[in-house]
């Protein structure tokens, strides 16, 4: 079987979480990011590390099969590339901001202005979309520095917590995009290796799913049964099994965590005691 090459982030936000979802599907990689390329030894994939930057033109160029990159990456760079699965981790935006102190009523105030980004392609069409031009400083990092030291009146960069755009005086005023890490597929793959690459995404959704989920148990008097029954969604329907102690039972369901803490209040009202909650490690349906 031919070997599908994978392109993760060498280093960087991307770098653990992706090789923690690669080992999460079962695929063990066999040497360090030292090599740049590295092969797995149960599974016919080689991961090639590079940088995030990089990666839409390789993908462009079929240098690389398929890769996890951050949407906004491929939103400024590769809007030619399919995306075939969200990933769920490194969540953040793309925005605007402006010092704290500045007048802000809407984007129209930021006709004319200096705007330093990395994202420049972003930017222009987010602008443009809207009839508003502005004069794009291109800097690399660092950007929520550049109305600091004059080099800008507004920035447009990544936000996560907030804090960057805290610690520099700074304040949000428009969201131009969502992101999160993705896979993105090469629109040159061949037909065997896209064989492979829907194996991996067969696994890669179950340990996605398996994330969201929970296995939960819990007994309940069996008087209430339907009762706590209908607040759980099953895969297929709940597990009952009797307890030894008469007029009481088991349940057994998986559920997402966030639908367990919705009903949590309701589950113990109706007499659900000793609940447990494990986590999932795969998910198949
Ligand atoms: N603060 C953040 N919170 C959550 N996700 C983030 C944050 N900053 C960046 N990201 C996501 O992680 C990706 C990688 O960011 P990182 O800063 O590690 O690399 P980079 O400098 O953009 O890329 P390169 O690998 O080319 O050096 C970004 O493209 C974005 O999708
Ligand atoms: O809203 P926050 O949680 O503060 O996150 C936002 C910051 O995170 C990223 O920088 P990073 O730390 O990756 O540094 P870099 O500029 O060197 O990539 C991004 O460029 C912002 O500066
Ligand atoms: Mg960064």
């Amino acid at each position: 079987m031919q070997k599908i090459r994978i392109a993760v982030q060498k280093s960087g936000r991307l770098h653990d979480d992706s090789l923690k979802l690669l080992k999460d599907a079962g695929i063990s990689i066999d040497n360090g990011r030292e090599q740049l390329k590295a092969t797995s030894g149960n599974f016919p994939l080689e991961v090639f590390y590079l940088r995030n930057g990089d990666i839409p033109q390789y993908l462009r160029d079929g240098v690389v099969d398929a890769a996890i990159i951050g949407e906004n990456v491929l939103i400024e760079k590769g809007e030619d590339i399919i995306t075939a699965e969200k990933l769920g981790f490194s969540k953040c935006r793309v925005s605007l901001a402006v010092p704290k102190t500045a007048k802000y009523t809407g984007l129209k105030d930021l006709d004319g202005t200096r705007i330093a980004t990395s994202y420049p392609n972003t930017v222009n069409n987010y602008l443009a979309k809207n009839g508003i031009s502005a004069d794009l400083h291109i800097i690399n990092g660092s950007v929520e520095i550049a109305p600091n030291i004059g080099l800008a009146d507004a920035i447009c960069d990544i936000v996560s917590s907030g804090s960057t755009l805290f610690k520099n005086n700074l304040k949000e005023v428009e969201v131009m995009l969502q992101s999160e890490a993705v896979l993105a597929v090469s629109p040159k793959i061949s037909a065997e290796r896209k064989e492979v690459l829907t194996k991996l995404q067969f696994r890669i959704k179950s340990v996605l799913r398996a994330r969201k989920s929970k296995y939960i148990l819990m007994n309940v008097p069996s008087d209430r049964l339907d009762k706590v029954i209908e607040l759980l969604p099953g895969m297929r329907s709940p597990t009952v099994l009797p307890l030894a102690e008469k007029g009481w039972s088991s349940i057994h369901t998986v559920i997402s965590e966030e639908r367990f803490w919705e009903v949590i209040d309701e589950l113990k009202q109706n007499g659900a005691e000793g609940i447990l909650v494990a986590p999932i490690e795969k998910m198949v349906l």
